[in-house]
C-alpha cells in the first residue's frame, strides 16, 4: 500500500479527535488530520523530497550567481533563495580525488593546514557547478567544483529542515490494517527488504507473514537485515516460560509496555518476535504502543510533564544473574540534538523513547524539587500509554513474525497459561539504519542523488556522506 495511502488510512484509523464544528460530516474518502500527528525526523535515511536539491543538470541560462566576500561566497539561486558558504568549509569539503578518496569516501585534505582566513582566487558559476579557484598551498592553485546539487542540498545558511521519511504515529485503530510484508518476498529480494524497513520506519512495526514456523527461518529472516545483536541473553534466542534466564520474560505473567535493554547505553534497535507455539492454555496475547504518538499527546496536554521525561536520566539495571549487572540511565524521551524539549519544550526532533518500569533502578540522583513532579510525569505517561486509546492487541502465531523499532514501539503481553515458545532476534540500530540507507540508494524515489539515479553508483557528492 504507497505510504500516501498509508498515511490517510492511519490517520483516519488513529484520529480520535472530534472534527472542528463547521465540518458535520465527512466524505470516507476525506481523511481529517488530527493536529497531533507530527513527524518526527529520524537520522536514518533519505531525504524529505522539499529539502531535496533541484535535479540533474541546471540550464546554462539559469545558473545561479556567486559572489565572494573576505570571509565566504553567497550563491543566489533564484529571486529569492541564497545560501552563504565560508571559505574555509568550502575548502574543507572539495572532494576532488586529491582532497577526498573516490573509494572509501574518506577525507584526505588536512583540514588544519587550511588557513582560518583562506580566500579564493577566483569563483565561477559553471553548468557543472561552482567552480573556485584556491591559491596555491603545495605549489600550484587548486581548483574545486562543487554540483549544485549538493550545494543546495547541504546549505547551512539559511539552514533547511532536513527531515527524512517522515513517521507516520497511530494508535489502537492500526488494528484495523496492520502494515505487513510477505516472508517470500523479503528472502528473494532486495526490494522486499526495502519495504519491509521502509514500514518499521515510517511505523515503528511490521508484521512478515508466509514464514516456516521454525526458529531457522526466523533466523534466516533476521538475517536480511544484517548481522545479529548478541546480548546476555544470547544470539538468537528461543525462550519459554522456564526462567532460563533470570527475566520476567522467561516467566508467564503480564509485561507491562515497554522497550527492551533501557540498561544499555546503546539500546537495541530493532527486535523480530516469532510465535512458534503455545499449547494447553490460553492468554500471551501481544501488546504494541506507539511511543511517539503518546509522546505526542503528552507533549501537546502536558508540556510540563514532556520536558521533565525530556530531561531527567531515568536509570536501568538488568542484574537477574549474579554474573551480570548492565546498568545505565537514559531519558525517557531522547531528542536529535534538539534543545527544544528542554528549553521551550517543542521537542519536535524526538529520536527514541526508553521506557520500562519494571527494569528501573532506584532514583538516586533526582533533585529533591523534581521528585513529586517526577512522578506526576510518569503517571501521566503511563496513563496516555496504558490508554485504550494507544494500545493495539494482538494475537501473535505461528508463520508470521512481529518486528519493532525498540527505539519507538514498546511492547508488551499479557499474563499466559500453558506451553508458549517464542523465538526471536535483537538487531542493532545502525545496522537496521545502514541497511535501508543502502537500499534507500537504489529504491527511494526521488533518487537520494543523481550519481546513484544515473549511474547506480555511490558518488562521493551523496547528499549522505
Ligand atoms: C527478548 N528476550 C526474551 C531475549 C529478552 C527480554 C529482555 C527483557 C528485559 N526486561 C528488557 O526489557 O530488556
Ligand atoms: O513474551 C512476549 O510476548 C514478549 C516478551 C517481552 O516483552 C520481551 O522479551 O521483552
Amino acid at each position: 500500500m504507497p505510504l500516501l495511502s498509508t498515511l490517510s488510512h492511519v490517520l483516519k484509523l488513529s484520529c480520535n479527535a472530534k472534527l472542528p464544528s463547521h465540518i458535520t460530516s465527512v466524505p470516507p474518502f476525506i481523511t481529517f488530520i488530527p493536529t497531533r500527528v507530527q513527524s518526527y525526523a529520524s537520522s536514518a535515511h533519505g531525504k524529505n523530497p522539499s529539502s531535496s536539491p533541484p535535479r540533474g543538470p541546471i540550464d546554462v541560462s539559469e545558473l545561479p550567481t556567486s559572489n565572494a566576500n573576505e570571509r565566504e561566497v553567497s550563491i543566489q539561486w533564484d529571486g529569492v533563495t541564497r545560501s552563504k558558504y565560508h571559505h574555509v568549509w568550502l575548502r574543507d569539503h572539495c572532494r576532488c580525488p586529491e582532497c577526498f578518496h573516490s573509494i572509501t569516501k574518506q577525507r584526505l585534505i588536512n583540514t588544519f593546514e587550511i588557513p582560518p582566513d583562506l580566500e579564493p582566487i577566483s569563483t565561477r558559476p559553471t553548468p557543472d557547478g561552482l567552480e573556485v579557484v584556491w591559491p596555491a598551498s603545495i605549489g600550484r592553485p587548486h581548483v574545486s567544483t562543487y554540483p549544485w546539487s549538493w550545494l543546495r542540498g547541504i546549505t547551512y545558511s539559511p539552514s533547511i529542515n532536513r527531515e527524512s521519511a517522515e513517521k507516520v504515529l497511530w494508535g489502537s485503530k492500526i488494528a484495523k490494517d496492520p502494515p505487513f510484508v510477505l516472508y517470500d518476498e523479503v528472502v528473494s529480494s532486495e526490494y522486499g527488504v526495502y519495504k519491509w524497513l521502509s514500514k518499521i520506519d515510517t511505523l515503528g512495526f511490521c508484521f512478515v507473514s508466509g514464514l516456516p514456523p521454525t526458529p531457522e527461518a526466523t533466523e534466516r529472516l533476521a538475517s536480511r537485515i544484517g548481522f545479529i545483536r548478541e546480548t546476555h541473553y544470547g544470539k538468537f534466542w528461543d525462550f519459554t516460560s522456564d526462567l532460563a534466564r533470570s527475566d520476567m520474560a522467561y516467566s508467564n505473567i503480564a509485561l507491562p509496555a515497554h522497550t527492551d535493554t533501557t540498561y544499555f547505553t546503546d539500546p537495541c534497535g530493532m527486535q523480530l518476535f516469532h510465535l512458534l507455539e503455545h499449547t494447553g492454555g490460553t492468554g500471551g496475547v501481544s501488546l504494541l504502543v506507539d511511543g511517539f504518538y503518546v509522546a505526542s499527546i503528552l507533549r501537546d496536554l502536558h508540556p510540563d510533564a514532556y520536558r521533565l521525561l525530556s530531561t531527567i536520566p531515568i536509570p536501568s539495571h538488568a542484574a537477574g544473574e549474579s554474573g551480570i549487572m548492565y546498568r545505565a540511565a537514559h531519558t525517557p524521551l531522547e531528542h536529535e540534538h534538539d534543545d527544544g524539549a528542554t528549553g521551550n519544550g517543542n521537542g519536535r526532533n524526538l529520536r527514541a523513547v526508553r521506557w520500562n518500569n519494571d527494569d528501573r533502578s532506584a532514583l538516586r540522583s533526582v533533585p529533591y524539587a523534581d521528585v513529586p513532579r517526577l512522578y506526576e510525569a510518569m503517571r501521566v505517561w503511563d496513563q496516555l500509554v496504558t490508554s485504550q486509546d494507544s494500545e493495539y492487541w494482538v494475537q501473535l502465531s505461528p508463520g508470521s513474525v512481529l518486528s519493532i523499532d525498540n527505539h519507538r514501539v514498546l511492547h508488551g503481553r499479557s499474563s499466559f497459561s500453558g506451553t508458549r515458545r517464542m523465538c526471536g532476534a535483537y538487531i542493532g540500530v545502525d545496522e537496521f539504519r545502514s541497511r535501508l540507507a543502502v537500499l534507500s540508494e537504489r529504491f527511494a524515489f526521488p533518487p537520494v542523488s543523481d550519481a546513484m539515479a544515473e549511474h547506480g553508483e555511490r558518488s562521493v557528492w551523496s547528499p549522505d556522506l
